[in-house]
């Protein structure tokens, strides 16, 4: 109830808003295998379920000890198990708390020792496993879904490891033997008793569920009138520009209201649900109580066995009452492991991943041929993007890929990093089948210096070191040096180390490509993709860039996809590629020679513009 109750109120609930999974073999299979990850710590774990059962078992004893110790009190006194003496009942009742407090801590503590260290096995194993699969699962997928997995549908199974299934032990051992004592005290109160409680109960469940889909709701209008704030913050400058400000605030009113609207009709369902269980539930405890005082006016049941009869119908209503939030957590996780099982169960590229140095075993001089390369994106199988492409270029060439905009450019560059392969035709390094190397073979041995450059959260110095883990101190310098930027670098107060990324200082687009390119210089390439940034940096800029860019290139093989055609005159070959095809190539010379050819267009576009 506390949740629906908190999904009213504008909280946000992120746990609760994952899908419940239906339980069947397969999702269950799901869960179990994770599961098995508890499987290093069994002995803990049997150690914990065994203490589990002995709070639970002893969790049983007070009811009886306490009405025991009333009938004691009274002289009422049974033959039984507990001996007549009040003074060692009491003494009996504080050994069992202490072996009760004794065993709860272990209990806790162990389980959650227990299910924290599987947990973080199984984020490690799912998230190495997410970055190793291929480029094609994550052009599906949104980054804030994938997050979500590592997040939220972990958290949900961490719930189950921890608490959830201890819990459900706990409560179904207090309801069998709650019961069970309750028939040894009074077989026919025990029987009212059983007769009305099914009744009740699966009501009470139907009403807390139906409270539960309004509280879902009014959260997701809430959501939704959120989005709006979202959107009209966002966009801003385009509500002012045409004054539509009224209108976004009506737009939200509405939104709200509705809200509103939702959340009070929740709060009437909750009101009368609040009146059932007043009525009905403590009905029946008060009605038990009345039918338990006549047997006992009758001389049939004792004061304090009665008492022991109301204490064991309190455990027994809870234990049930909390049995359908263990279950409904239970149908969470399973949903969540479907999600994380379906990425530890996918196939993932076939890398050997190094602690240290990625270590080149097979090394390629710099020749790269796409021999009629064909292919499309398999998320897009009907769009072919490269429609037999062939061109060679030698160790030590600068190769520029021209042409307009979606002519699969970029393509050819992840091909040639091997994120995708294509459906016919091959790419050749140094004249063998790239399906002969291995994969980090020839990622070691290509470097890509992109167009919009990331940098991690961290100093400088790590990203360059990116380039290369084991760099020393000098190596990195001298990249920095080498990339035109150990100036700008050591210009500010913490040089190297100074933070970068998201939280730290913000580099401009100039120094960001410099960074990449002492990076690159780092990782000393046989053959370097250089996707050329769009957006012109001022003069200064670009000449730092461009001179970092031609040491980078200096002995070894260079792509370079092409935006500016000023910046490729000097390449030994120049492709143009046009909707998945190469129209012309050759050098720039050769190629302006060409009256009708679409580099000479393009080259007389920039001229003009220039
Ligand atoms: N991950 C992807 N999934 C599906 N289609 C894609 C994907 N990436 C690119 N495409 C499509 O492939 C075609 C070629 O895109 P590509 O990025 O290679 O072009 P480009 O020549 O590099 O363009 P630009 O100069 O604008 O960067 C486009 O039609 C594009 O929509």
């Amino acid at each position: 109830m506390a949740r629906g109750r908190g999904q009213l109120n504008s909280g946000n609930t992120q746990a609760a808003d994952l899908p419940k999974a239906k339980l069947n073999k397969q999702s269950l299979q799901n869960l179990g295998k994770l599961l098995s990850y508890v499987k290093p710590y069994r002995f803990k774990f049997a150690g914990a379920m065994l203490f589990l059962l002995l709070s639970s078992i002893t969790g049983l004893a007070f009811p009886k000890l306490l009405g025991g110790l009333i009938d004691a009190a009274k002289g009422d006194i049974k033959q039984g198990v507990l001996p007549p003496n009040l003074n060692t009942i009491g003494l009996i009742a504080f050994v069992i708390l202490f072996i009760q407090a004794f065993v709860s801590f272990f209990r806790v503590t162990w389980f959650v020792q227990i299910a924290e260290n599987a947990l973080a096995d199984i984020r490690r194993d799912t998230y190495f496993k997410l970055i190793t699969l291929p480029m094609n699962f994550f052009s599906n997928r949104r980054v804030g879904e994938l997050n979500s997995r590592i997040s939220a549908d972990l958290s949900q199974i961490q719930d189950v490891l921890t608490t959830t299934f201890a819990e459900i032990i706990r409560q179904v051992i207090l309801m069998v033997g709650g019961i069970a004592m309750m028939a040894i005290v009074s077989g026919r109160l025990a029987l009212i008793l059983l007769i009305i409680l099914p009744i009740i109960i699966p009501c009470a469940i139907f009403f807390g569920r139906f409270i539960r889909t309004l509280s879902r709701q009014a959260q997701d209008q809430l959501a939704e009138s959120n989005t709006i704030v979202e959107e009209t913050l966002q966009g801003i400058a385009s509500v002012k520009a045409f004054v539509n400000e009224a209108f976004e605030a009506g737009r939200y009113d509405k939104s709200v209201r509705q809200v509103a609207k939702l959340a009070v009709k929740g709060a009437k369902f909750r009101g009368l649900f609040a009146s059932f269980i007043v009525f009905c539930l403590f009905g029946v405890i008060v009605g038990v109580i009345w039918y338990g005082a006549l047997l006992v006016q009758s001389g049939s049941l004792k004061v304090g066995e009665l008492t022991q009869f109301v204490l064991y119908a309190i455990l027994v209503s809870a234990s049930l009452g909390s049995l359908p939030e263990q279950y409904a957590n239970i149908q969470k996780a399973v949903g969540s492991s479907e999600r994380v099982v379906e990425i530890l169960n996918d196939q993932g590229e076939p890398i050997d991943i190094h602690e240290t140095d990625n270590i080149v075993t097979e090394k390629i001089e710099g020749n790269l041929s796409f021999n009629n390369v064909r292919f499309y994106y398999p998320s897009r199988p009907e769009i072919e993007v490269l429609k037999g492409i062939s061109f060679n270029a030698v160790a030590g060439q600068k190769v520029a890929i021209v042409g307009p905009s979606g002519s699969g450019k970029s393509t050819m560059a992840a091909l040639i990093l091997q994120f995708y392969h294509p459906q016919s035709g091959e790419l050749l390094f140094d004249g063998k089948a790239a399906s002969e190397y291995s994969l980090t073979d020839i990622r070691n041995q290509v470097a890509i210096v992109p167009q919009d450059v990331m940098l991690f959260g961290g100093t400088i110095r790590e990203n360059i070191a990116y380039g290369k883990l084991s760099a020393t101190e000098e190596e990195i310098i001298q990249a920095g040096k080498r990339a035109n930027a150990h100036d700008f670098i050591t210009g500010f107060p913490d040089g190297y180390e100074t933070i970068v990324g998201e939280r730290g200082v913000k580099l401009s687009g100039g120094q960001r490509q410099r960074i990449a390119i002492a990076r690159a210089l780092l990782k000393n390439p046989s053959i370097l993709i250089l996707d050329e940034a769009t957006s012109s940096l001022d003069s200064e800029s670009e000449r730092l860039v461009q001179e970092a860019l031609e040491e980078l290139m200096k002995n070894r093989t260079s792509i370079i996809i092409a935006h500016r055609l000023s910046t490729i005159r000097e390449a030994d070959q120049i492709i143009v590629l046009e909707k998945g095809l190469i129209i012309e190539s050759g050098n720039h010379e050769e190629l302006l020679k060409n009256e009708q050819g679409l580099y000479r267009y393009l080259s007389g576009l920039q001229f003009e513009v220039s």
